[in-house]
């Protein structure tokens, strides 16, 4: 299926570890993921699972502690990791945005709406007039679903509800058109109407928005209704890929399969459901399969080394030995 060209990002064999009193933690372990133009794929997997490490890589923002990054973030054939500095925060305002968990991370509460806005276009669009920057911030709270928007550009954050405020967010990201927007948890932080009300912000979004989105959540059946694939990740590796509808209706990893089930049992109604066992710590070395102690197939197989992620069907990929036999 998807083809190494195909894909606008190509994430190969990306490992970080980070310096701990505990020794090295090693927070992606191998990571091969691919993001297609016009597609949003849903990240999703359990607290600790790497997932908000692996798109601060995609923005080359990492931790303090780093002891080593080793693999390729290859942006249309440009490895991100070996952009000069300089460079690389040129593609963070004009190729890549993040939209946030909590909004008021990228709002500063004493600028208006009006003043974030115009500081992203100025950026972004050095030659716009002041009347085409009005203009566009208009145009785009207004896109957002922001009534009212001439009176909202004065407005500062604190006067905005959580919900209007994570709008602005989304609307900063846009005004950026960006190729890659990544949103971890944008939802979150929000009730459960206004997340819908978001969720179908972005699915509406998507209409006008030629690049890739990367959607990291909790709610499996958010992704479910927003996504086009789905990455499961697990202790710092990828378990399971491939079109949404399909691994969710016939997982190819146990993993997988015991979050489907949990969720049945615990009617969380689409959250991410707690699976039982012990936690993967990032400490932990990967000698085995890093699921194998949670695992109702586990055999000696799966003790004998770690799985690889492997074609397990139509656009889909899983790393389990044991996939085809326990899932048929
Ligand atoms: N700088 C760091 N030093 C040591 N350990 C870290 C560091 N950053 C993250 N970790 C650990 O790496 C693992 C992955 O963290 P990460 O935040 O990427 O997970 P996550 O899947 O986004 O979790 P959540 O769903 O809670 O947001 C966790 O065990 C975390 O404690
Ligand atoms: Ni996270």
């Amino acid at each position: 299926m998807a083809a190494h060209s195909d894909a606008m990002v190509a994430i190969r064999n990306l490992r970080l570890d980070a310096r701990t009193e505990q020794g090295p933690a090693h927070i992606l372990r191998g990571i091969d993921l691919d993001f297609a133009r016009g597609r949003i794929i849903g990240i999703v997997g359990e607290s600790g699972s790497g997932k908000s490490t692996l798109v601060s890589c995609l923005l080359r923002l990492l931790p303090n502690n780093l002891d080593r990054i080793e693999g390729e973030i290859l942006f249309e054939g440009t490895d991100l990791l070996k952009l000069p500095p300089a460079e690389m925060n040129d593609w963070r305002g004009r190729k890549i945005a993040m939209i946030f968990q909590d909004p008021m991370t990228a709002l500063n509460p004493l600028f208006t709406v009006g003043t974030h806005l115009r500081d992203i276009l100025r950026r972004r669009f050095p030659q716009l007039s002041r009347q085409e920057i009005r203009e566009r911030s208009l145009a785009m709270l207004n896109k957002v679903g922001i009534s009212d928007a001439p009176t909202r550009l004065d407005a500062y954050p604190h006067q905005l509800s959580g919900g209007m405020r994570q709008r602005i967010v989304i609307a900063m990201a846009l005004l950026v058109e960006p190729d890659l927007l990544l949103a971890d948890e944008p939802t979150t932080a929000l009730d459960a109407t206004v997340e819908a009300q978001i969720v179908e912000l972005l699915d509406r979004l998507r209409q006008d928005f030629s690049g890739s989105i990367v959607f990291i959540s909790h709610h499996l059946g958010l992704v479910a209704e927003l996504c086009d694939d789905l990455c499961v990740m697990y202790g710092g590796a990828i378990v399971e890929t491939g079109p949404v509808a399909e691994v969710l209706a016939r997982p190819r990893h146990p993993y997988t399969r015991a979050l489907l089930d949990c969720e049945i049992e615990d009617g969380q109604e689409g959250r991410l459901a707690t699976i039982p066992g012990e936690v993967p710590s990032a400490t932990w070395t990967m000698d085995a399969c890093i699921f194998a102690s949670r695992c109702v197939h586990a055999a000696e197989v799966c003790r004998q080394g770690p799985p690889a992620l492997l074609p397990a069907g139509e656009g889909r990929k899983a790393a389990c030995k044991r996939s085809f036999e326990v899932l048929p």
